[in-house]
Parts: C-alpha cells; structure tokens; sequence
C-alpha cells in the first residue's frame, strides 16, 4: 500500500487534524491591573536594553487604562472564534492558549497540555510576519517551556509552528472590509481623497535586515522579510479597496510603537511623522490601516486611537483607523484551514496552497538562521530545534 493511502486512512480514522491532537494560540500576553504593569513591563524587557524613560512612558499608557492590557481579553474571545468555528466544521480538537509575558503562562499550559496527554500541538503565534519578536522570539519561548517540562521530567510533547499568514486571504478580507468600512465614515467630502497609512511595529532596522530566511536578510536598513512581507500584505488590501471603491487611493508603508535607544535606527517614518507630512502635502484625510497587528490591543488603542489621533486632530486632518482581524469568522476559518493544511503535509499528503499577492506561501519549518536574535539561544519548531 502507497504512502499516500495509508495517509488518508489514518486521517479518516483519526481525523482531518491527525497528527496534532491540539493547537495552542500562543500570544504576546498583558496586564490585567494595575498592580500587574510593573512586573509585565518586567517580563517583556528583560535584557532588552529598553531605557527607563521609555517604560515609565509605555506604563502610563497602562495606567491610562486602568492597568488592563485589551490583548487578553482579545485572545479570550478569539478562543470563543475557534471553538465555534472548529465545532461548526466538526473538527474535534482542543484549543489551548498561553503567552509569553504574562499568565497564562507558555509552560503553564504546556505543562497542562501534556497532563492531558497532548502528544504533537500546532501553535499559533498571533503575530503574522517573520521578524525576531515576531517568530523566532516565540520559538525560544516555546523551548524554554519544553526545556522546564523536561527538568520537571515531563515527557515533552511535540510542537509545530503553523507558517507565517500575513498573505492569507482570511487575514487580509476582514482588513479589506475594514479599510472599506473606515473610509465610508469619513465625512464624504474628504473620502475620495484619502491617502491608506498602513502601519507595524518598528523594529531595528538590523533586526528587519535580518528577518525571514537568510536568502531574504540584506544589508543597510532594506529591511529583509518583515517589510517585503507587509508591503505584500498592503498592496494587495490597496488594491482590492480600489476595485472596491473604484477609486486608487495613495498609500505608504509606515512604522509605530519605537522603542530602544534614540542611537539606534530604528524603521521609520512613523505614523505621526507620517501624518505631519501628509498634511503638509494638502491630504484631506487618512485610514490608518493597522495590518501589522492581530487585534485590537495596547499599540492600536493607545499609538494609534490615541496619539496618533490626538496629532491628527491637532493638525485638522480627517482620520479613522480600520479594524484589525481580532475574532473574525473569516480569521477563525482562516486558522483551520492552516491546521489542516500543515496536518495533511505532515501525514505526507499534498495540501493545496492557500495565499494572495507575490511572495507565495511561506515555509512552514524556519530554516536554521531564520530571523536571529542577539545572542543565539536554543528555538524549538525550526530546524535547529534541539527537539524532536
Ligand atoms: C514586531 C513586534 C510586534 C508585532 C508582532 C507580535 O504581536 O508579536 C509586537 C507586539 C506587541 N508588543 C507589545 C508590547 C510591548 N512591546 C515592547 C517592546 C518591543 N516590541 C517589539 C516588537 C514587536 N512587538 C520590539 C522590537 C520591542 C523592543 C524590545 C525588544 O526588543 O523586545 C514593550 C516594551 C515597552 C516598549 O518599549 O514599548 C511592550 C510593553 C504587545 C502587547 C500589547 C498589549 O499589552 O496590549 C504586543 C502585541
Ligand atoms: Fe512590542
């Protein structure tokens, strides 16, 4: 009997899923008080060179909002997304969700996870491009959980991190239908005219060098993978808008959210230089288009909703901010999809590919190389992992 069939026999026995017997969402993690802040902001600067100044800012911005991160709350209801749409499509698999910051801690669940007797778990990483804090900064996180399960003398289960979907289309429709819905609350007499800022998270531009697979790092602040893939990303939500709309609305890459030392180069223009210079150009108005986020949480509702329309607002320029994916059903779908995707090809069937725009479907197994850190430090999920 061929491979191939004795592949789809299993998948019928076991399920579409097989081999994963869970997914984990693994996030970024927040606040949920004010007591909370400190020891957070803690947890996600250590040695990270982050200077006082700029964490006493960023925990005002906390403290603004009662202490309470919105990611968590965020993460809960995609959860609720997940469950409902793996249950509608009868896929029976568990869905388990722990962060790097902050509880649900990583190893907490993962311990759980292995209680419960998970062998092979796909994760999935709410940050959709390749960058160091955006993929290989959770593969670490993932190995340090393994590596305190293995202390402990847990067996550790089997982790696969599902591939980077910024140019899946159940990313980008929910963004296109929010860039659509944001422009028509723009008052009618500036709409036509809007300019599209779609903005991300700077980063160093050595690190944006140095993102994605080695054959895409370059040299002099290009900016590797992490940008090559957004403005992927961006161009093709400008150009489903303009068939949308029937008009081409003029849009720019543009950067949020800096942090580290001023002598470092970091990417740049930023969103509030951005506006500035869009103003002075005689922009009638502007979409900020978040799409280097997956919901609604501090960077959008404090750099976007607040200081970036406060300087707007300040300038007399017209802005609205679209919605990013956070639960939509489209997302939802958009996860299944990828598990099964990755389950098939790991029972060593062929998957259709599923992408929009240039770039193709992006690896499922970070080469060795992929997105490096400051100091080499052990990554599960790739092919340097020192698990199995
Ligand atoms: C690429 C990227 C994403 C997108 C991909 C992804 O989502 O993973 C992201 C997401 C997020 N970043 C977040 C929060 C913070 N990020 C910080 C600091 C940093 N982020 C960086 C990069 C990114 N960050 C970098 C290079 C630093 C410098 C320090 C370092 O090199 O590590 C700091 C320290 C203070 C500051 O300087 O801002 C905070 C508090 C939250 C939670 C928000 C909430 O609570 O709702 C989320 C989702
Ligand atoms: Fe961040």
């Amino acid at each position: 009997m061929s491979d191939q069939l004795r592949a789809a026999a299993r998948s019928r026995a076991e399920g579409p899923a097989a081999p994963y017997d869970a997914l984990l969402l693994l996030s970024f993690g927040g606040p949920e008080g004010p007591e909370d802040v400190v020891p957070f902001l803690e947890n996600v600067t250590r040695g990270r060179g982050i200077p006082r100044e700029r964490l006493e800012e960023v925990g005002q911005h906390y403290f603004g909002f009662g202490g309470v991160s919105p990611i968590n709350a965020q993460n809960r209801a995609l959860l609720d997304a997940l469950r409902k749409d793996f249950a509608e499509h009868g896929l029976d698999l568990p869905v388990y969700w722990g962060n790097r910051n902050w509880a649900p801690y990583l190893t907490d669940v993962m311990r759980e996870m292995a209680a419960d007797g998970r062998r092979r778990i796909a994760v999935l990483a709410t940050s959709a491009y390749a960058s160091y804090s955006g993929c290989r900064q959770y593969r670490e996180n993932l190995a340090d959980a393994l590596a305190a399960l293995v202390e402990e003398g847990v067996e550790p289960p089997r982790v696969d991190k599902l591939r980077h979907y910024f140019n899946h289309p159940g990313f980008l429709d929910p963004m296109i239908e929010g860039v659509v819905a944001a422009l028509g609350g723009l008052p009618e007499d500036v709409r036509d005219g809007a300019h599209l800022a779609f903005t991300t998270h700077s980063i160093p531009t050595a690190a944006a060098d140095t993102s994605g697979p080695v054959e895409d790092h370059t040299g002099g602040g290009e900016g590797g993978a992490y940008v090559k893939q957004h403005l992927d990303a961006a161009r093709v939500i400008a150009d489903e808008v303009a068939v949308r709309t029937g008009l081409a609305h003029p849009w720019q890459l543009v950067y949020q959210s800096r942090s580290g030392a001023p002598h470092i180069p970091w990417l740049e223009p930023d969103i509030c230089d951005h506006l500035e210079a869009l103003h002075a150009e005689g922009a009638p108005a502007v979409v900020m288009v978040p799409i280097g986020f997956v919901s609604d949480h501090m960077e959008v509702l404090y750099d976007l909703d607040t200081e970036a329309t406060a300087k707007a607002a300040e300038l007399g320029l017209p802005v609205a901010r679209s919605a990013t994916v956070g639960a939509d059903p489209a997302f939802a779908g958009a996860v299944r999809e990828l598990v099964l995707e990755r389950a098939a090809k790991e029972r060593g069937e062929a998957a259709e590919e599923c992408w929009v725009g240039t770039l193709g479907q992006s690896h499922d197994l970070c080469a060795a190389g992929c997105c490096p850190g400051r100091t080499p430090r052990p990554a599960a999920a790739g092919a340097d992992s020192p698990y199995a």
